[in-house]
């Protein structure tokens, strides 16, 4: 019961952090987190996110039934079947966050086809890209008012062809990335924020990296 709240812990730590950034503004975003036995925790719906206490988190199974809801408003998350599809789809992934920043969106206009050429920055070493001048993209997906279209997206797509980082685009949406722990997945939400404002001042400095 102690690891519960612990995951819970970082999930608001995490949450607090990003709203601050501007990139969970309001009620914007989710942040889930998967225990041992495969359960895992993710936001209650329309929560503020920067004001999230332990009550204000939902454990749902893989195959989405809930499995323990401390407050009795509380719905899961709107968004829960992306999560249940990148823990499905990559079964070493234990934390799966979603966020809504201003650059993610203009990034994901950037180009009309499904995948986002990345700079070949340094920082892609910290989303597991070890090469010299890297030619790699993000996913991106088009956003539907049914999510699960969204969802089953992903896992059509990623069942074909694995992502070259542990991250996709939802267009004029946001971004999820995922990852072995919580910490990661805190720090691969900074990095790809961190590149995807590299390539808004690229842009602007119209400097071209497209592969
Ligand atoms: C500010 S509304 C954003 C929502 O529609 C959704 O995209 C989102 O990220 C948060 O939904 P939620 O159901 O609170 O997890
Ligand atoms: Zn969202």
């Amino acid at each position: 019961m102690i690891m519960n709240t612990d995951l819970r812990q970082s999930l608001i730590h995490a949450s607090r952090q990003f709203h601050q950034l501007g990139w969970m503004a309001g009620t914007a975003g989710n942040l889930s987190a998967k225990m041992p036995d495969n359960s895992f925790w993710i936001t209650a719906s329309s929560k503020k996110k920067g004001k999230l206490v332990t009550e204000d988190f939902v454990r749902m199974s893989l195959t989405g039934e809930i499995l323990e809801n401390p407050a009795p408003n509380n719905k899961p998350s709107a968004e829960t079947s992306i999560h249940q599809a990148i823990y499905s789809l990559f079964p070493d992934a234990n934390a799966c966050y979603h966020v809504h920043s201003v650059e993610a969106k203009l990034v994901s206009n950037f180009i009309a086809h499904e995948r986002l050429p990345l700079p070949p920055i340094e920082m892609l070493k910290g989303l597991g890209i070890w090469q010299e001048n890297p030619k790699v993209y993000m996913p991106v997906f088009e956003n539907y008012l049914e999510v699960s279209r969204i969802a089953e997206d992903i896992i059509q797509r990623f069942k074909q062809t694995t992502p070259d980082v542990p991250g996709l685009l939802i267009r004029n949406h946001g971004v999820t990335v995922w990852a072995t722990s919580p910490e990661a997945a805190e720090n691969h939400i900074e990095l790809v924020e961190y590149i995807f404002r590299y390539i808004v001042a690229a842009r602007q400095a119209g400097l071209n990296f497209q592969h």
